[in-house]
């Protein structure tokens, strides 16, 4: 990879100014991954699933696994390939902006989508790289020289991911009382589905005129995995209008649920709302990276209530909801913000996810 690195990774990263100490953080517990795969007691296992249905968010500490080790050796690569892709010219990007024909895929410039019903403009650029796209499940999308000569080093990110994730799946079925493979089987790498690679990156923003670079929303797919250098990040506190940053920890990732584990669940697992604003104190001078790997179920699966376990006992209340499918839920998620087909507070109202929904079970 060529070295026109400005922007340090984690092994220049302490060059970056620290988070401040005196701002209120969101309350997200830390998962141990090792413990999780090691398996020795149910503990670990209580502990994701209790976050996954009260905050939806939590730390994962990778380290003392291999396949952590994997994740954050590939991040420093990939903050690295990130870099290099967004210092080409705004013009070479462009290019790869298939917006207009629909595309989830690509590139999207700084003001291409609104972040509320207003339609004010978001203030990021972002490039979706598509796992079938990567993993040749599709023909694969054109793409800038730096992205097609480091596939490699996408694809292994995505082995890496789908290897952690199975692990997450796995707890959070069993936790449900489903067979363990219930949520693995919704999501097998080889049928079509959204999962991606995301590369986001936000200039630094004047004081006078701030305002979020990334709109709230939920997540659309399943289990998000987030890596940050810097904060920005913010969660709106559950049962109150509250926003708070997410501090960025050494060593772990930073995992959310999407609203298709609040469908399967019948309500029981969180999908919570969050955005990104300028990065706190110092921070805010910089250029904010952020590097996410999007798992989402298969296009074909309908997103609606699972049935067995505590799905039955526990979930919705017997409600039953007409699903549409993984497919339908990402176009119609995506569609509204775009500013090629946003049409006012409508469209925006019309890409809600399951923000609206109210808390099944608390703890
Ligand atoms: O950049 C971040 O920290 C979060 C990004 C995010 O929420 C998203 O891309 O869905
Ligand atoms: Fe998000």
């Amino acid at each position: 990879m060529a070295s026109t690195a400005s922007y340090p990774s984690s092994r220049a990263g302490s060059t970056l100014p620290p988070f401040p100490d005196d701002l209120p953080t969101a309350p997200l517990v830390t998962i141990s991954l090792r413990k999780l795969v090691e398996n020795t007691s149910g503990v670990e296992h209580e502990r994701l699933f209790s976050a996954a249905k009260s905050l939806g968010f939590f730390y994962l500490d990778v380290r003392g696994t291999p396949e952590g080790k994997h994740l954050l050796r590939q991040a420093d690569d990939l903050f690295d390939l990130m870099n290099e892709f967004f210092s080409l010219p705004v013009e070479e990007k462009a290019k790869y902006d298939f917006a207009a024909k629909k595309s989830y895929f690509g590139y999207k410039g700084i003001g291409k989508e609104v972040v509320d019903g207003k339609g004010t403009r978001d203030k990021n650029e972002i490039y979706n790289i598509s796992k079938d796209d990567l993993l040749s499940v599709t023909d694969p999308l054109p793409a800038p020289a730096v992205i097609t000569t480091n596939r490699q080093t996408l694809t292994s990110y995505i082995t890496t991911n789908t290897a952690i994730l199975t692990t997450l799946f796995a707890s959070l079925s069993t936790s449900l009382q489903l067979p363990s493979d219930t949520f693995a089987s919704l999501h097998r790498p080889a049928a079509p589905s959204g999962c991606h690679v995301r590369f986001i990156s936000a200039p630094p923003q004047d004081p006078s005129t701030r305002s979020n670079a990334l709109g709230e929303h939920t997540d659309f797919g399943s289990l998000t995995i987030l890596l940050n250098r810097l904060g920005g990040l913010q969660v709106q506190l559950p049962g109150t209008e509250e926003w708070v940053y997410v501090r960025p920890m050494p060593g772990c990732a930073i995992v959310n649920l999407g609203d298709a584990m609040v469908k399967f669940s019948g309500g029981i697992l969180r999908s919570n709302l969050h955005r990104v604003v300028s990065p706190p104190g110092e921070q805010a001078k910089e250029v904010r990276r952020s590097l996410v790997y999007f798992s989402r179920p298969e296009h074909d699966v309908v997103l609606t209530r699972l049935r067995g376990g505590f799905v039955d006992e526990l979930g919705d209340g017997g409600v039953e909801e007409v699903g549409v499918s993984a497919r339908e839920w990402l176009a119609r998620r995506h569609i509204g913000r775009k500013i090629e087909f946003f049409e006012g507070k409508e469209s925006w109202e019309g890409s809600m996810g399951t923000e609206a929904r109210p808390l099944v079970v608390s703890q």
